[in-house]
């Protein structure tokens, strides 16, 4: 079998500076992955004994992930600023020239740290039009997108990469720690019976969608699955369908999950994999953000089964 490599499948015919940054946070999460897998090992488990802009308590390995994306994509000239979950602003590299933002969620499944279940890192290209990269920068719709993706650290290290209306996937060769090409094309399966979603908050879902999941869940037509680690549920639905929830409740209207460095590049992911992502009504590419760690309720994937679910009623 000829193997390709992320490198070389750039090379081929993605603009030069965009490849650079998608390598180096590729090489960011070949950094991040020998954290994971040393575990206990590389001093990387238990709580930072800090809080985040967001009042969640950051774990050792939030506060590490965070540090090595911004060191790599500090060093990238093409890189203007970066967002993060665990940044309260922008951190802008005085470079008003560059072409590209990049927003992150640098370690996404937080409370699966410690028990050694899959854990991730997403990530956002955004373009840079000059001047001040600060927070407002980034205030951009998620159809804005220059590429996105995300890296899951499980029993394989796996980099699913949204760019060129495609989605790709790379598998982690252990041995040469080279990410190499395994999917050319990501498609959905349509009609799989399947939720992801966290059914404690079910009975504070806003109705109609928590009565249609519920009638899907206690007729026995649906299963359920939820692993607790968003890059792990949506990993499993980008390969074998149906769909993920996390929708705004009557305690949280927005949600939990955030809107530019979890919600957007996971529904570019999806779209070009065929499915489609709402906050209620709204389509999640086009909801205009208006501030850097805004909330929304998300609900993603199999177009029928959404409608099923009267996600956007
Ligand atoms: O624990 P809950 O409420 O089910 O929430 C799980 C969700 O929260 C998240 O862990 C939030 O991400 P972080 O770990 O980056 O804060 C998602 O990955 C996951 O889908
Ligand atoms: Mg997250
Ligand atoms: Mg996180």
């Amino acid at each position: 079998m000829s193997r390709i490599n992320l490198g070389d499948w750039l090379a081929k015919d993605s603009e030069a500076r965009l490849a650079s940054v998608i390598l180096d946070v590729a090489s960011a999460c070949v950094e991040i992955s020998r954290l994971v897998r040393g575990g206990a090992l590389s001093g990387a488990l238990g709580e930072a004994g800090a809080v985040n802009v967001q009042g969640e308590t950051q774990k050792k390995l939030d506060v590490l992930s965070n540090e090595i994306c911004k060191a790599r994509l500090g060093a990238n000239a093409a890189i203007a600023a970066i967002a993060s979950e665990e940044e309260d602003h922008a951190v802008g590299f005085e470079r008003p020239d560059a072409p590209f933002l990049v927003a992150f969620d640098p370690l996404d499944g937080s409370s699966n740290i410690d028990v050694n279940v899959t854990i991730g890192t997403i990530f956002s290209v955004l373009p840079h039009r000059g001047g001040e990269a600060g927070d407002d920068a980034f205030l951009q719709p998620g159809r804005n997108q220059l590429a996105s993706g995300y890296v899951s650290y499980g029993p394989q290290t796996c980099l699913m990469l949204a760019l060129g209306g495609k989605t790709l996937q790379f598998t982690l060769d252990p041995a040469t720690e080279t990410f190499i090409l395994t999917h050319e094309r990501i498609v959905m399966p349509g009609g799989t019976p399947m939720i992801g979603a966290n059914l404690s908050n079910l009975a504070r879902w806003a109705t109609p969608i928590s009565e249609a999941a519920r009638a899907c869940l206690d007729g026995g037509t649906h299963n359920q699955r939820w692993v607790g680690s968003m890059v792990a549920d949506i990993h499993r639905m980008l390969h074998q369908g149906g769909v993920f929830l996390y929708p705004g409740q009557v305690d949280k209207p927005n949600g939990k999950l955030r809107l530019l460095y979890e919600c957007n590049p996971i529904a570019l992911l999806v779209a070009n994999a065929g499915g489609a992502s709402f906050f209620g009504a709204r389509r999640v590419l086009e909801i205009e953000p208006e501030t850097l760690h805004q909330r929304i309720g998300f609900a993603s994937g199999d177009p029928e089964l959404l409608t099923l679910l009267r996600v956007t009623a």
